[in-house]
């Protein structure tokens, strides 16, 4: 390919600053050296995760960036060692590397693989630079994935080759908010048959988990937003029961606790607001009810309760990409796709052309999307 060790000109979505909408620019990429892979992006989606650091509440924000962590694409070349993608194969970039080699992922219990966490979140590749650049300025990747742009490079452990029968305007989807939702529920809470379950936030993250506790089985399943338009979309992911914390004047958790007699076996907030967060916790049941934290809330936010509800039993835990060891779980997250038993297509509100890259986030903050989908390039 002529492209090949040579650097390619591209459009990219550059955010320039905190709050300022998205330009779409002329930039260049470079090559990938050695255990990096440039992929030419196909599709992306934007998630709530890309609106937060846009919006400068992330503590490790960086400008200028390319934003962008929900795509899929092609191997357009690689750099020596790469071993696991070859070009031409279609793949997802994953903001959860698994380099299967360092202590986190040889351990069962956890997804958080470190091996580049540190060089990730200064928004360089794990050499320490970056391979975008701008009218001759450096732009920062984003999450190791940097999707918003037509080219992007992205270490070899960030990366997972997939089934070249999918769709990749919807398997996109299982970059991020997908697989985080029904991981939370599979995975981190590990959601009983028969129990009781409550979800904060119906985005694409809470349908997600609402289609995790129906898999594990659940009896009930209560939505909970202050969008109402909401509710009809999430009954197709599993939903039982809604409720609209603005339809009470009492604490919702104390409304909860009475229609479920005495609390949810298992609640999940997806929203990143830490009020919710403890809402979510305090509607747990006594002695057993375990509440996750999915939302990501903005810098100088911080969780409180009183102590005496974990006294008494209840459990707070978190999840990060719904704790699947990404390169492992991702190419089977794919096949649960094509064999119909994860839903993906029902998550896709909107299509969308990359011009079109700031009406994705005007339509996730007016409650109108589930997920928008960009075309990038044609496949
Ligand atoms: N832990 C992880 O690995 C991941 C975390 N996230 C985070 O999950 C959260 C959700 O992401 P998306 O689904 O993409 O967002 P979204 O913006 O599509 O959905 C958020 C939903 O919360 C609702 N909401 C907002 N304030 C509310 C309140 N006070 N009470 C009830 N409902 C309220 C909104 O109406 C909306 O339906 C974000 O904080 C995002 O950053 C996203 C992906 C992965
Ligand atoms: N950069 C933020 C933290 C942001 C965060 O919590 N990210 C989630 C994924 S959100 C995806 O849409 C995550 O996986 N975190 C694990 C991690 O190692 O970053 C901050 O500094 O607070
Ligand atoms: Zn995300
Ligand atoms: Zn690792």
């Amino acid at each position: 390919m002529a492209t090949i060790g040579k650097p390619i000109e591209c459009k990219a979505a550059v955010a320039w600053g905190p709050n300022e909408h998205l330009k779409i620019e002329t930039i260049q990429v470079a090559p990938p050296e050695d255990h990096e892979v440039r992929i030419k992006i196909c599709y992306t989606a934007v998630c709530h995760t890309d609106a937060y650091t846009l919006s400068g509440q992330d503590p490790e924000g960086l400008f200028p960036v390319v934003l962008g962590h929900e795509g899929s694409g092609i191997v357009e070349s690689i750099g020596k060692g790469v071993t696991d993608v070859a070009i031409g194969d279609h793949v997802i970039p994953l903001y959860v590397p698994q380099c299967r080699e360092c202590k986190f992922c040889k351990s069962s219990k956890t997804n958080l693989c470190q091996k580049i966490r540190v060089s990730q979140g200064q928004g360089v590749m794990p050499n320490g630079t970056s391979r975008f650049t701008c009218n001759g300025k450096k732009l920062f990747h984003f999450m190791g994935c940097s999707t918003f742009s037509e080219y992007t490079v992205v270490a070899d452990v960030s990366i997972t080759k997939i089934n070249k029968e999918a769709p990749l305007n919807k398997v996109c989807l299982l970059g991020c908010g997908v697989p985080t939702g029904y991981g939370a529920a599979l995975n981190t809470a590990k959601v009983e048959k028969g129990s009781t379950c409550a979800v904060w936030g119906l985005g694409a993250v809470g349908l997600a988990v609402g289609w995790g506790c129906k898999a594990a089985g659940a009896s009930k399943i209560i939505g909970i937003d202050i969008n109402a338009k909401k509710f009809e979309i999430a009954k197709k992911f599993g939903f039982t029961d809604f409720v609209n914390p603005k339809d009470y004047e009492k604490p919702i958790q104390e409304v909860l606790i009475e229609l479920t007699d005495g609390g949810l076996d298992f609640t999940f907030e997806c929203i990143g607001n830490v009020a919710t967060m403890r809402a979510a916790l305090e509607s747990c049941h006594k002695g057993w009810g375990v509440s996750t934290i999915v939302g990501v809330a903005g810098a100088g936010q911080e969780i409180s309760t009183r102590p005496f509800q974990l006294v008494t039993g209840r459990t707070w835990k978190g999840t990060a990409f719904g704790g699947w060891k990404s390169r492992d779980s991702v190419p089977k997250l794919v096949d649960e796709y094509l064999t119909k038993k994860l839903l993906l297509d029902e998550f896709v509100s909107h299509n969308l052309s990359f011009n079109e890259i700031n009406d994705a986030f005007h339509l996730m903050h007016t409650g109108e999307s589930i997920r928008s989908v960009l075309t990038i390039s044609e496949v």
